[in-house]
């Protein structure tokens, strides 16, 4: 029987298309065409948009992006055998699905998406890391996306929305918080997966913000938030010496006690002695 889009059950899509999941690339699939359609729900205005999708498997949310409306969505896979089964999606949805065969962290993009464009994958963990790093961290701001909708093991949903005085608090939530405004918009158990994980998961929705959200250099902001968390049990006058011998003056110069740790101190904060080390306060 049909799934509601018209389309065949992602199992039978599975089956019919060998497409056993291989723990090398990170495969754990969402066959549940309810739950992709949630999770493109959670992406924003599609309606109006060009969706970047990283990793599509099989196809269950990019036929979630696509069955709620998204403009056009450009997918990028790894693996050459979820092709012919992307490809029957693209032709259930004439001029609006295009498929790149391709590694997400090296493909070249450039002419294929017009703004706004919103990203959204569900990827094997390590590679959604970097590449949200990465989309986080280009030499302009704002960015090429509007928004991101990924997802991630719990954990490092926590990590990228700590705030100071969290245990998960550290270099990604400050990085994700200083551009865009993160939170989580849905929490899944490993069930919810086919084969399941061995953790819980979190879709994670970052808006882009117009500009960073309090002035400061990134490379500076990244050299201060790299040694202060590299040592993040230490007091900040003794993990931040080796970047100026005069590290108590800038400490004090913008209000932080040089005995506090950096777990303790907020993005506010961090970004104000970034900018007295740049000599700009
Ligand atoms: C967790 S599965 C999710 C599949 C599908 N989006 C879903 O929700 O069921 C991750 C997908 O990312 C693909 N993938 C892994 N590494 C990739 C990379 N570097 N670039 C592009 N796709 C990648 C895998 O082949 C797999 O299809």
């Amino acid at each position: 029987m049909a799934a509601i889009d018209g389309l065949p059950p992602l199992r039978e899509v599975i089956a019919t298309h060998g497409l056993s999941a291989r723990k090398a690339l990170g495969q754990n699939f969402i066959l549940d065409l309810n739950l992709t359609a949630r999770i493109a729900r959670s992406a924003g205005q599609l309606a109006q948009s060009d969706v970047l999708e990283v990793g599509p498997g099989p196809g269950g949310l990019t036929r979630g992006l696509l069955a709620e409306g998204a403009r056009r969505v450009v997918a990028v896979e790894k693996d050459a055998r979820c092709l012919p089964a992307l490809a029957e999606v693209a032709a259930h949805y004439p001029g609006r699905l295009e498929v790149i065969e391709g590694d997400a962290l090296t493909v070249d993009l450039s002419g294929r998406l017009t703004p706004p464009v919103r990203i959204v994958a569900n990827l094997p963990y390590n590679v959604g890391t970097e590449l949200l790093i990465r989309w986080l961290t280009p030499p302009e701001w704002p960015p090429f996306w509007t928004s991101l909708t990924l997802m991630f093991q719990r954990e490092v949903a926590k990590r990228i929305t700590a705030q100071a005085g969290d245990d998960a608090y550290g270099r990604l939530a400050i990085l994700a918080q200083w551009r865009a405004e993160p939170r989580v918009v849905l929490e899944l158990p490993p069930e919810a997966f086919v084969p399941p994980p061995k953790v819980s998961s979190a879709v994670v929705h970052l808006d882009a913000l117009p500009g960073p959200r309090f002035p400061a250099n990134l490379r500076t902001l990244e050299r201060v938030t790299a040694a202060a968390f590299g040592q993040r049990r230490k007091m900040l006058r003794a993990s931040l010496k080796g970047l100026t011998p005069d590290i108590e003056a800038h400490l004090a110069a913008v209000g932080i006690p040089a005995t506090e740790r950096a777990e303790r101190v907020s993005l506010e904060a961090f970004c104000a002695l970034a900018q007295s080390l740049d000599g700009a306060n």
